[in-house]
């Protein structure tokens, strides 16, 4: 069981209104990016809207954490990754994904993903698939009470995905010491686009922070 599952309601409380102010920023900041690769007004819009960008980042620079997020808490007990690529509610560059546990195991999310992933035009950006698929099997291998990081992600293309509406799931296949066998897929409505497996490892030496818990 690990302390995200056991947050107190007061916990909860205080991190959907944390939510609730950082996820319209990171949702503004999400349609500024689509705004910024598909506008065609006139240069002069675009250098004063230059110019108002620099001076909101000054206004969000004025207090800010020294690096990166990391795994921290905006309340206390809960394990939040709120910078991720994927799923953080205050990274614009996540899609974002919100990530569903299935009682059997499963990790699945529905998810849209724009112009921002583009790789061949009209279809998400093989790389993003990976990056996607790299963080909903590392969740499953979560989910099911181990932790590790990604020693080895095979994809299969097969064929285009579409941008727009997606699903992705992973699954834990089996565990073998420290290694964590994982498979899982990204899908469109016509079936299965990208499939994944991975093995996620364990560090030597490294204990399991729920393992005392
Ligand atoms: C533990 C921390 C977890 C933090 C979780 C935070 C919150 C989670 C919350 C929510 C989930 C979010 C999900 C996010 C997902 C994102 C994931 C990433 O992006 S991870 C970043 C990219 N990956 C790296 O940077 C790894 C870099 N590599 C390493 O650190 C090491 O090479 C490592 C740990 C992979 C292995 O090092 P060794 O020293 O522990 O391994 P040795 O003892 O040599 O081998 C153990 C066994 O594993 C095999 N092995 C070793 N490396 C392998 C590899 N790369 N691929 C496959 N097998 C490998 C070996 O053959 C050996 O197998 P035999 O026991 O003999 O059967």
């Amino acid at each position: 069981m690990t302390r995200y599952l056991e947050d107190t309601a007061t916990e909860r409380l205080e991190a959907d209104e944390r939510e609730g102010l950082y996820g319209p920023l990171a949702e503004a900041v999400r349609a500024l990016v689509d705004a910024s690769i598909r506008t065609e007004v006139d240069d002069h819009v675009i250098r004063q809207a230059t110019a108002d960008l620099e001076r909101i980042a000054g206004h969000l620079r004025a207090h800010q954490l020294p690096g990166s997020y990391g795994v921290h808490s905006e309340a206390p007990g809960r394990r939040r990754t709120w910078g991720s690529p994927v799923i953080g509610v205050r990274n614009p560059i996540a899609p974002p994904l919100t990530l569903q546990h299935a009682p059997d195991g499963l990790v699945w999310s529905e998810f849209r993903v724009g112009t921002a992933y583009e790789g061949p035009p009209g279809r998400l950006h093989g790389g993003m698939a990976a990056l996607i698929l790299d963080h909903v099997l590392g969740e499953a291998v979560s989910a099911s009470g181990h932790w590790g990081l990604t020693g080895t992600l095979t994809l299969r293309y097969r064929r285009g995905t579409p941008l727009g509406r997606l699903r992705t799931e992973a699954r834990i296949d089996r565990v073998e010491g420290r290694k964590a066998y994982v498979v899982g897929s990204i899908a469109d409505d016509e079936g299965i686009t990208v499939e994944a497996e991975a093995i996620f490892i364990l560090p030597k030496g490294y204990v399991h922070p729920d393992a005392t818990a």
